[in-house]
C-alpha cells in the first residue's frame, strides 16, 4: 500500500479535484503572492493532507496567521493557499522544524458547509465538509421507509446550500420500486428521486448523469452507502458492511483520503462525521424541505400561525381535507422543536459563520459572473 507521502496511484491535477476557472479567478491575488492552490483531502489536529497540482501532500496548519490571527480549522473539501516549502515567513510560523512541507497560508471562503451540532453545551457547530455541490441523500428500498429520516437529512442538505438529490438503493429487494419513488417524491419536493440497485446497476448511469461537482453520500448505516460510493468510483475504495468500524477508523491502515476524484467528472466526499450526523439549527433548511407547508402558511389568518390550532390556519386545513397528511405535519414540527434546541445552543459566532456561508456564495457567483463577462 501507498505511504502517505507519495502517491503513484493518485491523479495529479487538481482539476480532477473540481479546481476550475472561477476558482482560479479567487485565487489571482494569492497567485501573485506566491502561495499555491491545494484542495483538503483529510484534515487533522495540527496538520493535512491537501493536493496540489504536485500530488498530494501533508500540510502543517500554523497555530496563527502571518498577522498573528487564529487561523480557521480546514476541513475536508476545502480550498487552501499553501506557503510552499522552504519560503515560510511570519509569526505563525516560526515554530520551526517543519520546514521540509508546505504550510497552511489560509483556508478559502467555503461555498457550501454541511455542519453538525456538536454535543457540548457551548456548541459552535462543526463543519464536516465543505463546498459540497450534490448531497445524495440515501434511502434503502430494502427497509420500510422512514420519511422522518428522509426529511431531516433534506433539511441538513438544503441547510448546507448543496442540491440534495434522493437515492433509493437496493432497488432488487423492493417489489415495487416505482411505487416507493412516487411515496418518497411527495416528501421531497424540488428534490429528483432515483431508483438504483448496486446488484444489478439499475439507476446507475442516471445517477452519474445527476451528480456535479463534489459529491457527498449522507444516510443511515447500511444504506448502501460505500456501496453506492464504490460503484461510482468504479473500484472497491469505501469498505462495505461490517469491514469498517462505526467512525470509519478501519481505514487509515492504508491511504485513506476522503476526497475521490469520479472516473466521469466530479469528486466524491467521504467523511467519517458526515455518518453520524445530527440535526444543527436547519431553520432554512426546515422550510426547503417542507415548502408545501410554507406555502400554505402563507394564507393562515395570523403571520407568527403555529399551525397547532389557531383559528384560521390554512396549513391545518389542508390537513383536515387530507391534502397534507397529518405525518408531514408532525414531522414538521418535531424537526422545528429539534432545530430550535439546536439554535438555542448555539452561539452568535455560528450564526455569522452560517451567514457568511451564504455571503460567500454570493460572493462566489458574482466573482464567476465576473470571471464570465471578462471572458466575453
Ligand atoms: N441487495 C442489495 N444489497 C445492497 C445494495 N447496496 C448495498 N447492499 C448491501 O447493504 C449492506 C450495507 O451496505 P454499505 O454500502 O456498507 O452501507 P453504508 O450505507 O455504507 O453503511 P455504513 O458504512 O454503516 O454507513 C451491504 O451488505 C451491501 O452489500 C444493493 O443495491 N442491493
Ligand atoms: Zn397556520
Amino acid at each position: 500500500m501507498s505511504q502517505l507521502s507519495s502517491f503513484p496511484d493518485q491523479p495529479c491535477s487538481l482539476a480532477d479535484y473540481g479546481w476550475d476557472e472561477a476558482c482560479e479567478h479567487a485565487f489571482t491575488p494569492h497567485r501573485a503572492a506566491g502561495l499555491i492552490p491545494a484542495r483538503i483531502v483529510r484534515a487533522e489536529r495540527g496538520s493535512c493532507e491537501a493536493v496540489t497540482d504536485d500530488g498530494i501532500l501533508r500540510v502543517r496548519i500554523p497555530a496563527t496567521d502571518d498577522h498573528g490571527d487564529a487561523l480557521p480549522s480546514p476541513c475536508t473539501g476545502d480550498w487552501a493557499a499553501l506557503r510552499p516549502a522552504g519560503t515560510a515567513t511570519g509569526t505563525g510560523t516560526g515554530t520551526g522544524g517543519a520546514g521540509d512541507g508546505p504550510v497552511l497560508h489560509t483556508v478559502l471562503e467555503r461555498r457550501t458547509a454541511l455542519v453538525r451540532s456538536t454535543a457540548s453545551r457551548t456548541s459552535h457547530g462543526q463543519v464536516l465538509a465543505a463546498n459540497v455541490d450534490t448531497v445524495v441523500v440515501t434511502v434503502s428500498l430494502a427497509a420500510p421507509l422512514k420519511h422522518d429520516r428522509t426529511e431531516r437529512m433534506l433539511a441538513l442538505a438544503w441547510e448546507s446550500g448543496a442540491q440534495p438529490v434522493v437515492v433509493l438503493t437496493k432497488a432488487d429487494q423492493c417489489a415495487d420500486a416505482e411505487r416507493a419513488a412516487a411515496e418518497v417524491a411527495e416528501v421531497a419536493p424540488g428534490v429528483d428521486v432515483l431508483v438504483t440497485s448496486a446488484v444489478t446497476g439499475q439507476g446507475l448511469d442516471t445517477l452519474t448523469a445527476f451528480l456535479h461537482g463534489t459529491v457527498a453520500l449522507l444516510g443511515p448505516s447500511g444504506a448502501g452507502k460505500s456501496t453506492l460510493g464504490n460503484r461510482l468510483l468504479g473500484e472497491d475504495r469505501l469498505a462495505t458492511g461490517s469491514v469498517r468500524d462505526v467512525d470509519g477508523k478501519g481505514r487509515h491502515t492504508t491511504a485513506w483520503r476522503e476526497l475521490l476524484p469520479l472516473p466521469g467528472g466530479g469528486v466524491l466526499l467521504d467523511t467519517p462525521g458526515l455518518r453520524a450526523i445530527g440535526l444543527h439549527d436547519t431553520q432554512d433548511g426546515l422550510e426547503q424541505t417542507f415548502t408545501e407547508i410554507e406555502r400554505l402558511a402563507q394564507d393562515c389568518r395570523f403571520t407568527d400561525c403555529a399551525h397547532v390550532g389557531e383559528p384560521g390556519c390554512a396549513v391545518l386545513a389542508a390537513v383536515a381535507a387530507d391534502e397534507v397528511p397529518q405525518r408531514r405535519l408532525d414531522s414538521y414540527h418535531r424537526l422545528l422543536r429539534e432545530s430550535a434546541y439546536a439554535a438555542s445552543r448555539t452561539d452568535a459566532r455560528l450564526r455569522a459563520g452560517r451567514d457568511s456561508v451564504k455571503k460567500d456564495i454570493t460572493r462566489h457567483l458574482r466573482a464567476t459572473y465576473e470571471f464570465r463577462e471578462r471572458q466575453l
